[in-house]
């Protein structure tokens, strides 16, 4: 699994650090409340454990969205996999991301908590891709910055044959090239990063 990686980006520790900081943020600033995490499925779980462990009185939510049905570009349509169970009407609501990249995820999520009444919604990332936006949306706490190339790792996955593979790697890491794009091994990263 190591070997499909070309590089590391964040590293198991720093993740951990940058875990640490954005918890200890949010324990700041819903100090007094009672949010509700809403986790989103499936890519967001590791995160999402890490950062709760600094805060005190949360309640925890799942939310399943998709658009990357299969390899490293969004489809473009997000479709709402599984939906929250409780009701947000009236509640402070931090949405848990690994990635926000073209940003339609966020949206499609944001746009049904603020229908549904929630008193606020932010949203707190592992990794906020900037250059990959195609809808504008802001990350309000970010654990790192991260490149425009496809990336893997501490829940991120690239699903290929029905497979979603390398979430479990502790780090978070590019994919090789000849991993998702074999007939392009010759060619440059930037020459194949994804587009939406
Ligand atoms: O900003 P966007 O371009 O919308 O991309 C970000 C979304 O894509 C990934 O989810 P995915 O649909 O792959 O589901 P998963 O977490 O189960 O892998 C990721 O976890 C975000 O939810
Ligand atoms: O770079 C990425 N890696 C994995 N999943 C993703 N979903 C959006 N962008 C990415
Ligand atoms: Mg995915």
């Amino acid at each position: 699994m190591d070997n499909d990686i070309e590089r590391v980006l964040y590293s198991q520790e720093a993740i951990a650090e940058a875990a640490q900081r954005v918890g200890k943020q949010l324990a700041h600033d819903y100090e007094n409340k009672t949010p509700i995490i809403l986790v989103v499925l499936k890519g967001a779980a590791l995160w999402a454990v890490d950062v709760m462990r600094y805060m005190e009185y949360t309640e925890v939510e799942f939310i399943n969205v998709s658009s990357y049905n299969g390899g490293i570009t969004s489809s473009g349509d997000v479709s709402l996999v599984t939906d929250i169970q409780s009701d947000v009407k009236n509640r402070d609501v931090i949405i848990m991301e690994d990635i926000v990249d073209t940003g339609r995820s966020l949206k499609f999520m944001k746009e049904l908590l603020v229908q549904r009444g929630a008193n606020s919604v932010k949203t707190a990332s592992l990794l906020d891709k900037k250059e990959g936006r195609v809808v504008k949306e802001d990350v309000e706490y970010i654990g790192f910055d991260v490149p425009k190339a496809f990336v893997v790792g501490y829940g991120l996955d690239y699903s290929v044959d029905d497979k979603e593979l390398y979430r479990n790697l502790p780090y978070v890491g590019i994919l090789k090239k000849e991993v998702y794009a074999p007939e392009h091994a010759d060619l440059v990263d930037h020459e194949i990063t994804p587009t939406h």
